[in-house]
């Protein structure tokens, strides 16, 4: 099987990760690479990594330019995906669409409106193999709302200790520090040079980032209680990676071998989520460039809290990797292809 691929956002970060990783892909012929103000530029200017695609030439981003795809990728900018799928299915109804963008991941409609603002688009099914029953759902769909970042890396962290009714879901804590890429690369006053080296600087404080409802809406499917999360973000002076420290209050008769012992069920058999060794703890530099989520967990015997500390890197099981992995998934492939395991140290 070939599978022709074309990337819509293929100059953004999200779009050259899709690329790095579709390059190796031994079932994907690469297609339409298409980009806003950057069309008629080479790819090469925007990602002088991509050696073997530096020739090609971005065009606009149409549904005419998407057509006659088996598979296109949406990597832009938040509420440009809406539009551009509906014209998309429109002319060409056999075509897979996975978006990167946060268009069609909230199901409630209300959520949508506080924190994104104007018309709810919909729901696709959403990409987060590892949520219970959701691989089956990802399987020849042709539809994919792939995760934000921060839920991706949160919600794997905290989903064993919750659906195993361990914690309380009700009183969820998570702070998680990000690499500027998280942003995307279209310049912001707060991502330039003195303002992001050398400092670390929360946003989104108080329960106003957009994410906050996507990780609730995550774990509320696996508990019948009600979810409710603290997220505090926090950008830090990296390139690439998060690193999120998660906490919960236990529930009585929870201990420290019954909260490691859900996490190694749950994960277990998954190929991109790793309980490290008991006494290692996370860091982003061992997930960069792979496909994977580290986890580690802890009972904090003092204040009966279980602690579980997360790495990923942002652009790839955070948003390319998990594209990726879930285009396998639709097209009957082995979920896995193409998908590094080994990160990039030091
Ligand atoms: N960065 C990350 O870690 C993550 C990103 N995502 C999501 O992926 C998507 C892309 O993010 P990211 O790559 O970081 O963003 P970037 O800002 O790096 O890239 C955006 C891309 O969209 C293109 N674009 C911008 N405006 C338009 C337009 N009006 N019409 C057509 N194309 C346009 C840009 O092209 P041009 O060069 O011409 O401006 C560029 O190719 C977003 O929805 C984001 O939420 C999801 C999870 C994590
Ligand atoms: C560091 C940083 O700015 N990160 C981004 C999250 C990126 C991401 O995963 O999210 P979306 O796909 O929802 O944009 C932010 O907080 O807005």
């Amino acid at each position: 099987m070939s599978l022709k691929v074309a990337v819509a956002g293929a100059s953004g970060y999200a779009g050259g990760e899709l690329l790095r990783l579709l390059s190796g892909h031994p079932e994907v012929e690469i297609g339409a690479l298409t980009a806003g103000g950057s069309a008629g530029t080479a790819l090469g200017l925007h990602h002088p990594h991509l050696v073997p695609l530096a020739g090609r030439i971005l065009v606009e981003t149409s549904a005419e330019t998407l057509a006659g795809h088996d598979v296109v990728f949406l990597a832009l900018p938040h509420g440009q995906s809406a539009d551009i799928s509906a014209q998309l299915g429109a002319l060409d109804s056999t075509v897979t669409v996975i978006d990167c963008g946060a268009d069609f991941r909230l199901i409630e409609a209300e959520a949508w409106v506080e924190f994104y603002g104007g018309k709810h688009a919909g729901h696709w099914p959403y990409g987060l193999p590892e949520l219970p029953g959701q691989r089956d759902k990802l399987r020849g769909t042709n539809r994919v709302a792939v995760p934000g970042c921060y839920p991706t890396v949160s919600t794997l962290a905290l989903l064993p200790a919750v659906q195993a009714g361990l914690v309380d879901p009700g009183q969820l804590v998570v702070v998680a520090v990000s690499g500027t890429s998280g942003a995307g690369k279209a310049p912001k006053a707060h991502l330039m040079g003195a303002e992001v080296m050398g400092s670390a600087t929360a946003y989104g404080v108080g329960g106003a980032h957009r994410h906050t409802p996507e990780i609730e809406q995550n774990l509320g499917m696996v508990t019948d209680e009600p979810v409710s999360v603290s997220f505090t973000p926090v950008l830090v002076p990296m390139a690439r990676g998060i690193l999120a420290t998660c906490s919960a209050p236990v529930t009585s008769g929870t201990t420290e071998e019954s909260l490691r012992q859900a996490y190694e069920d749950a994960y277990g058999n998954e190929p991109f989520v790793h309980l490290l060794p008991e006494g290692q703890w996370p860091q982003t530099q061992a997930t960069l460039g792979a496909n994977t989520v580290q986890l580690q967990v802890t009972l904090d015997q003092r204040i009966g809290r279980a602690v579980i500390v997360a790495a990923m890197d942002n652009l790839t099981k955070g948003t390319a990797g998990a594209a990726v992995q879930c285009m396998n998934l639709a097209a009957g492939l082995d979920e896995t292809l193409a998908l590094p395991l080994v990160g990039v140290a030091p």
